[in-house]
C-alpha cells in the first residue's frame, strides 16, 4: 500500500503527470500492488484493489485516461485470488504496452500530416502532440516549433528542453503571446487530457485561446490523443470535471495574506468546443471529432464494461 501512495501522491503534487503518464504510471502501481498483495479470501483481495484504484482515481479529477487506465488494468473475471491477480498484472501489462505503441503509431500517423517548412505551435507538454513532433523532424521535414510557456506550472520549459534535444528549432513564447504569433504558424498541434462523446476536448488552461486565434487566422488545429484519453461517461452526459488546482501555484501565499479583497482561481484546464478541430490524430487513424462517440463505443466502451 505504501508504493501505492507514494504513487498516488506523486500524480498529486504532478511529480508525475501529464495525462499518458499518469495512465500508466496508476496502471503500474495496480499491477506491483495485486503482484504482492496477501490476502485470506476473495472478499478481502477485491476490496483491497478496490481502494487502491479509488485512491489513484482520486489524485487528479480531469484526465479520463487515469480512470480508463485503472478500470482497465484492474479488471479482472475469476473468483479465486490467485488467478485474479494473474488477470490485474496482464491487464496492466498491456495497458502499459498499448499506451507505448499508442504513442509510436500517432507519431506515424500525425507526422504524415505535417508539411516540410511547418511551423507549428504547440501548448504545454503533450508526450503525445511532441511524438508527432519529432517523427516528422527524424524523417527528414523541415520543421520549427513555437512553444507556450504554459503558465503556472510552466510545462512549455520541458517541451523546448525535448525539442532541443532533437535539434529542432524552437520559439519559447509566453501564453499571451498566441495570437500575436498566429500568423506565422502553419498548423497548431496540442495533446488531451480528455475528449468528450461530442468531441470536445479538455485540455491544459489556454488550449481554447490557440484554438481561437488559429480559426480566426484559417490554420489547422490538430489534436493528438490516444483513444484511452476518450471519455466513456460523456455517452450519458456525465461532465468532466475541471481541476482547480492551488492558488500557490500563482501567487506567493504571504503576498496573498496582504490583500483581503483579492482571490485566486487556478483552473487547470479548459474546454475546446468540436467545431474549433480540424482532427484528431489517435492511435487508430485520424478522426474528426464528430468520430469521437464511435471510437468509446467501438474501442473503449466494451472493454470498460458498464458506464
Ligand atoms: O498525455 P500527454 O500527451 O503527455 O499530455 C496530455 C496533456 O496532459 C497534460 O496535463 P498536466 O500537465 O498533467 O496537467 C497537458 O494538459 C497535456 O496537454
Amino acid at each position: 500500500m505504501q508504493k501505492v501512495k507514494e504513487t498516488a501522491e506523486k500524480i498529486r503534487t504532478m511529480e508525475i503527470r501529464g495525462a499518458g503518464r499518469i495512465a500508466k504510471a496508476a496502471a503500474e502501481a495496480i499491477r506491483d500492488y495485486a503482484a504482492e498483495l496477501e490476502v485470506t479470501s476473495m472478499e478481502e483481495f477485491s476490496a483491497k484493489i478496490k481502494e487502491v484504484s479509488d485512491l489513484l482515481i482520486s489524485t487528479r479529477p480531469t484526465a479520463v485516461s487515469l480512470p480508463n487506465a485503472v478500470k482497465l488494468a484492474s479488471k479482472y473475471s475469476s473468483d479465486n485470488v490467485e488467478d485474479a491477480r494473474q488477470e490485474i498484472i496482464k491487464n496492466a501489462n498491456l495497458f502499459i504496452e498499448r499506451a507505448d505503441r499508442a504513442l509510436e503509431k500517432i507519431g506515424k500517423i500525425g507526422s504524415r500530416r505535417i508539411q516540410d517548412g511547418d511551423v507549428i505551435m504547440t501548448h504545454c507538454n503533450s508526450h503525445a502532440a511532441l511524438s508527432i513532433i519529432t517523427t516528422a523532424f527524424e524523417s527528414g521535414k523541415d520543421i520549427s516549433v513555437y512553444s507556450t510557456e504554459s503558465r503556472p506550472r510552466c510545462q512549455g520549459i520541458l517541451t523546448i528542453r525535448h525539442l532541443n534535444d532533437f535539434g529542432i528549432p524552437t520559439t519559447l513564447i509566453v501564453d499571451s503571446a498566441v495570437r500575436y504569433y498566429m500568423k506565422d504558424v502553419d498548423k497548431v498541434i496540442v495533446g488531451a487530457d480528455a475528449i468528450a462523446a461530442n468531441g470536445a476536448l479538455v485540455n491544459k488552461i489556454g488550449t481554447s485561446q490557440l484554438a481561437l486565434a488559429a480559426h480566426e487566422a484559417r490554420k489547422s488545429f490538430m489534436v493528438a490523443a490516444e483513444t484511452f484519453k476518450f471519455s466513456p461517461s460523456t455517452i450519458v452526459g456525465n461532465p468532466i470535471e475541471i481541476e482547480e488546482r492551488d492558488a500557490e501555484e500563482i501567487i506567493d501565499p504571504a503576498i496573498l495574506k496582504e490583500l483581503p479583497h483579492v482571490q485566486v482561481r487556478n483552473p487547470a484546464f479548459d474546454f475546446t468546443p468540436a467545431e474549433y478541430i480540424d482532427m484528431i490524430v489517435t492511435d487508430i487513424g485520424i478522426i474528426p471529432p464528430a468520430m469521437a462517440y464511435t471510437v468509446i463505443k467501438e474501442h473503449l466502451g466494451w472493454e470498460l464494461g458498464e458506464i
